[in-house]
Order: C-alpha cells, then structure tokens, then sequence
C-alpha cells in the first residue's frame, strides 16, 4: 500500500484528552446553575457525576420492553429504584411525572420529556412530537427537561425550529435542557446508519450546535462501506470512538445510553467505566437497571455509584 492509499487515521484526541466540562467553568443562567448543581452535587453520586434513570420506553417502544420483567410495568418499580438507589434523576413524560411525581415529591429529581412518538410508524420520516413544554416542567418541579432531536431526517427542519422554541423557553425558566440526540431517516441509513461514530458523532456536535446543556448519546460503533469519508476509513477502537463524540460534544455534557439488557452484571459495571474514562459526565440506562430483579438491580446501581464515586469523583 503507497501512502496515499493508507487509511485517515487522525488522532482523536488531537494530541489534548477534552476536559470533562465542569458546572463552575460554564457560563450558565442562575436558574440552570442551581438546576444543574442539584443534579449534579445534591443528588446521585453527587460529585459532578449524572447517573440517570430513563422511564419513557413505555411510549417509545411500548409495554413489551418490559416483558422480560412485568414487576417494572408497576411505574412504582422503577420509582422505588431511583428513591432507593439514588440516582441523579428520573427521565419521565408527562403523564407519569403528573400521576406519580407527587409520591415521590422531594425524594428524586425530575427530567421531564418533552416530546416523543411510538415506534409503529418506521423511521424514515421521524418527528418527534412535543406533548408537554416547560412550564410544565416548572410547574412539576423539575431540574431539567428532556427533548429528542431526530437528526438528519427529512422533518429535521421541524426539529430544529421546534427545539429553538424549548431552548428560548429554557432560557427564560433558567432549565437546563437534555438532548436526545438521535440520528434518524432514511438519509443516515444511507450513509452508514444510526449508530455509527459518523452519525453519532454528528449528533454530538448539534447538540453542541444548537445550544443543549446535557447530550444523551450511544455508544458509537464502527464505520461501515457506507459512511461518508472521513469517517469511512478511520479505524478507531470502542475508547477512541468514545472519546471522539466526548470531543465533539464540547462544553455539553454527555451522557450515554444503556440499550438492551445485558444480563452480566459486571459487563454493565465495565461499561459504565468505559464511557466515564471517555470523558462522559454518566450514563442514563434503564432497561439494564429496572428489567432486573428489584435487589439485583439496586445492587448493581450501588456498585456503579461506588465506581463513580471512587474513579471520577471531583
Ligand atoms: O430514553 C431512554 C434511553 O434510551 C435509555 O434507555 P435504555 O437504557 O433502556 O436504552
């Protein structure tokens, strides 16, 4: 191979690690200041880490998400999870944040979603509806809202102006907002898929584009025959691709996703450890946490919390 021909392999880190982005050094309104230090140093591991507890699979893929653990379809399960366990915060839509935030008034931090769709309609087209808005999410209480931003679908012109609405109206509540930021459409299939680094990556950095506080990310995979160059020939391992969107992210905090159960407890806890070393500030899972029985998740949330609070405390 000529050297013309050898793949680009930039280094990701560009010679600097990225710095995990730290509540004192962002320029914040007094609002989300208190929000973000809430979750961030008053609830969790409280040390400037965000370990997440999502509860809107039951809109996004419906009741069978549960199935392999019908105890979570009781929304108290995962409730009584985030209370016991500790979490930063639960990340729920309007409809269970107004019929159980109540009971757990003061015990765990809210997110509140924004907006979202069922899976039954494919994903060529996706647009992700808003059913709540901030004052909502004022009047509920919560820390934060959350908002899903399909990326590179043919209705990302009505995401984006609608994700322009949530933000000047985040900045008005002083409420920090989390992005979803979710490649989707016919358009990133084509050039790769969803999962990529090139479409994650991507997403990483409109979060940081349009003006989020918190991005929720995957896990990045490798390129594929069909992804668009550069990314097509890098050749980057699960840690460099994990720092990479990290970088791209910027001054936005990341936070990656857990995906499918995985049954082994200690391939979850490495996981976790993974995306912290990455430069992330935590992870939001829930199907590996709350699709458990109750003790073993509550057991496998208090060695994450251990992890994170001995390895990446502040
Ligand atoms: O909004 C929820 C997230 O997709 C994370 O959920 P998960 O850990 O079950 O994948």
């Amino acid at each position: 191979m000529n050297r013309q021909e050898q793949p680009v392999r930039p280094n990701p880190d560009h010679g600097v690690r990225t710095p995990r982005p730290r509540l004192e050094n962002l320029s914040l309104s007094l609002g989300k200041r208190v929000r973000l230090h809430r979750l961030l140093y008053a609830s969790g591991p409280k040390n400037g880490n965000l370990l997440v507890l999502p509860l809107d699979q039951g809109l996004e893929h419906g009741p069978a998400d549960f199935f392999p653990n019908p105890a979570a379809l009781n929304t108290d399960y995962p409730f009584r999870l985030a209370v016991e366990g500790n979490y930063s915060a639960i990340a729920l839509g309007i409809g269970l944040a107004e019929k159980y935030m109540e009971q757990y008034a003061g015990t765990i931090p809210l997110i509140l979603k924004l907006n979202g769709k069922t899976n039954i309609a494919d994903d060529a087209e996706a647009v992700s509806p808003m059913f709540a808005n901030v004052e909502d999410a004022v009047r509920l209480g919560a820390d934060a809202v959350g908002y899903t931003l399909y990326i590179g679908s043919p209705r990302q012109d009505h995401e984006i102006l609608q994700f322009q609405r949530v933000r000047q109206d985040c900045a008005r509540f002083g409420m920090p907002i989390v992005m979803w930021a979710y490649p989707r459409g016919r358009a990133i299939d084509a050039k790769g898929g969803k999962g990529t680094l090139y479409a994650q990556d991507y997403a990483a950095r409109v979060a940081e584009e349009l003006g989020a506080d918190i991005v929720k990310l995957h896990e990045p995979e490798a390129d594929n025959e069909r992804s668009p160059e550069p990314y097509r020939s890098l050749r980057e391992d699960t840690a460099e691709r994990l720092r990479r969107v990290v970088r791209s992210a910027g001054k936005t905090m990341v936070l990656f996703s857990g995906g499918e159960k995985n049954d082994d407890d200690d391939a979850v806890v490495n996981k976790v450890k993974l995306y912290m070393e990455s430069g992330a500030t935590g992870v939001m899972f829930g199907r590996n946490m709350w699709l458990r029985p109750y003790d073993r998740a509550l057991g496998l949330t208090q060695r994450v919390q251990t992890m994170m609070k001995s390895r990446f405390g502040e």
